[in-house]
């Protein structure tokens, strides 16, 4: 028996043109959702998911506004183009593409954000939102892996999920999400200093394996029938990308996300999502 498949390539297109319609709404009342990135440096992995960024953009309507700095780029230069975009009016929602290059500090530039224009929801009022269980944009990537689960039907509600991994845009707001009334998951965050990792995952419903280390699920650590999904996108040396869950899963889960082709698109569709909440918000605060 092999694993059902958790499709975020086709999950994320019926959210595009769900949104090609909101955001066509919002032209007829002369309002154009604007997506800005902020892109520092050349490395050619987040140059490719920016440029994904502006393509679904393209898609649904949204205008782009691409921000570009040499690696070389200083504090003040970073905070100089946030500043900018803030006041942009033609900027409804925007990114700083995270990491930084090194000498950066990347909480003061989140923290100058907008928290209103925060398309990825990591600025430290939204996060403190999520905790208070206050409206507000989402972080894209546990956003979207809630949305795929209920779109295959998964269910949530009193689930045992355990999270691997504890970064700021996935690992630590994940549970947040998923302890929501309205997912109601029982949730065991595991990081590097979990004595037994197998031993947790064994009991997971559902498994969300964000460590960014490669094949780190193995299948005889998968209860049969769980639903696994994969965030790690490291690469081996041929740049492919090599996520966190061991091929063999697919043969022991009941619903796996593919690598490439699930969590991926599903983050980059909700961060369409929030800019289009943004700008809908920003419209009927100036009606
Ligand atoms: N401020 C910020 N926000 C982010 O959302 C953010 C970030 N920084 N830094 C880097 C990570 C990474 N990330 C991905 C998004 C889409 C795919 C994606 O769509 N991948 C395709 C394949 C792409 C390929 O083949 O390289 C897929 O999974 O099918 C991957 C990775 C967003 N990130």
């Amino acid at each position: 028996m092999s694993a059902q498949i958790l499709d975020g390539k086709a999950t994320a297109a019926a959210i595009k043109s769900e949104l090609a319609q909101r955001v066509a709404a919002l032209r007829d009342r002369g309002v154009l959702p604007g997506l800005g990135t902020v892109l520092v440096g050349e490395d050619p992995g987040s140059q490719k998911y920016v440029a994904g960024k502006h393509r679904d953009c393209a898609q649904v309507g949204i205008a782009s506004i691409q921000r570009e700095l040499p690696a070389t780029a200083t504090q003040e230069e970073i905070e100089a183009v946030v500043r900018e975009l803030n006041e942009d009016p033609a900027c409804t929602g925007y990114i700083v593409q995270l990491p930084l290059p090194r000498g950066i500090d990347e909480n003061r530039i989140l923290e100058l954000m907008d928290p209103a224009k925060d398309a990825d929801g990591l600025h430290p009022t939204n996060l403190g939102r999520l905790v208070l269980n206050e409206p507000a944009p989402l972080p894209c990537t546990p956003f979207g892996i809630v949305t795929l689960l209920r779109h295959f039907g998964v269910e949530i509600n009193g689930a045992e999920v355990v999270v691997v991994g504890r970064g700021v845009t996935i690992g630590r707001p994940m549970p947040l999400l998923l302890t929501r009334r309205s997912e109601n998951a029982t949730v065991t965050q595991c990081h590097t200093g979990t004595r037994d990792l197998a031993a947790h995952l064994r009991r997971a419903d559902i498994v969300v394996a964000a460590a960014g280390v490669p094949h780190l699920v193995k299948p005889e650590d998968v209860k049969p029938g769980a639903a696994v999904l994969d965030v790690g996108v490291s690469r081996d040396e041929n740049g492919k990308i090599v996520g966190d869950v061991h091929p063999g899963v697919a043969e022991v889960a009941g619903w796996i996300s593919p690598n490439p082709g699930g969590v991926g698109p599903m983050t980059r569709a909700q961060l369409l999502v929030n800019v289009v909440e943004a700008a809908e918000r920003q419209a009927a605060s100036a009606a």
